[in-house]
């Protein structure tokens, strides 16, 4: 519990960050944010976590990862910025914009008509018996619904609900289109619906809303 205390007051919003209300004012992308290998920095965790859903090390090993792991807090330690100006989620050349929490994804094209992504849901995605956890699948659904809303109405948007219905198992480490769209808009609100297929197989829909923020609306 230190460790987390220690990291969140190191990177409260300065008062100089750009943002206004919950989200950036005007969405900021970067290609340069975090240098030329921050994507493969993230690429790294990510299999690292893929390992770590896996594995089954002796106490020797544990231990040995413990005091890895412990030098490469502390490295990052050094250089913690508040969440307004990290490259998390700005990266717009890396999969997911670079946000190591969400299931990798690639946008293949998006706009004002809708976002159509390819996403993998890696092995730590894991929710039993071979296949993606239901949670990981929304979290899909949702930076790319609310990509959908922020696209058609060139703000950001947030989510007021988000109901998945699960039609068939979602694999892992597979190829899978996401698509998102905003089927019907009514002043600030912004009805999206959204598919994930493996080919030709429905895995999931979504149906959510998501309301466009006023100028600093927290
Ligand atoms: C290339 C780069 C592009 C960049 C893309 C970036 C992508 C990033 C994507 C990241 C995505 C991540 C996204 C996330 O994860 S966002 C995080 C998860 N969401 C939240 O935490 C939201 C918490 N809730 C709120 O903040 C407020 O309640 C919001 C903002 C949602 C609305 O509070 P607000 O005070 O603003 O509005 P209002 O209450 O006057 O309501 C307005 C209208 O809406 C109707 N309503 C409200 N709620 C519901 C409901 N549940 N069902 C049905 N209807 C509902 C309401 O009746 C009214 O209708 P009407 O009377 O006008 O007809």
């Amino acid at each position: 519990m230190t460790g987390a205390t220690e990291q969140q007051s190191s990177t409260e919003a300065s008062e100089t960050s750009p943002h206004q209300g919950g989200f950036r004012a005007d969405f900021e992308v970067t290609t340069e944010r975090g240098g030329p290998s921050y994507g493969e920095m993230v690429e790294q965790v990510r299999t690292f976590m893929d390992k770590v859903r896996y594995a089954s090390p002796t106490p020797e090993l544990a231990d040995e990862v413990i005091e890895d792991l412990k030098k490469l807090n502390a490295k990052l330690d050094t250089t913690l910025v508040d969440e307004w100006t990290s490259p998390s989620g700005t990266r717009i050349d890396l999969p997911s914009r670079g946000n190591i929490t969400l299931p990798p994804y690639e946008v293949r094209n998006g706009g004002p008509e809708g976002v159509d992504a390819e996403v993998i849901f890696r092995r730590f995605h894991l929710g039993g018996n071979g296949v993606a956890h239901g949670g990981h699948v929304a979290v899909a659904f949702d930076d790319l619904g609310g990509m959908a809303a922020a696209l058609r109405a060139g703000r950001p948007a947030r989510t007021a609900y988000l109901t998945v219905n699960y039609r068939s198992l979602t694999p892992l480490e597979t190829p899978l289109v996401l698509r998102t769209w905003v089927h019907e808009h009514d002043g600030r609100k912004n009805f999206v619906r959204g598919t994930l297929h493996d080919g030709d197989r429905l895995c999931a829909e979504m149906d959510a809303l998501f309301i466009e923020l006023r100028p600093g609306q927290a």
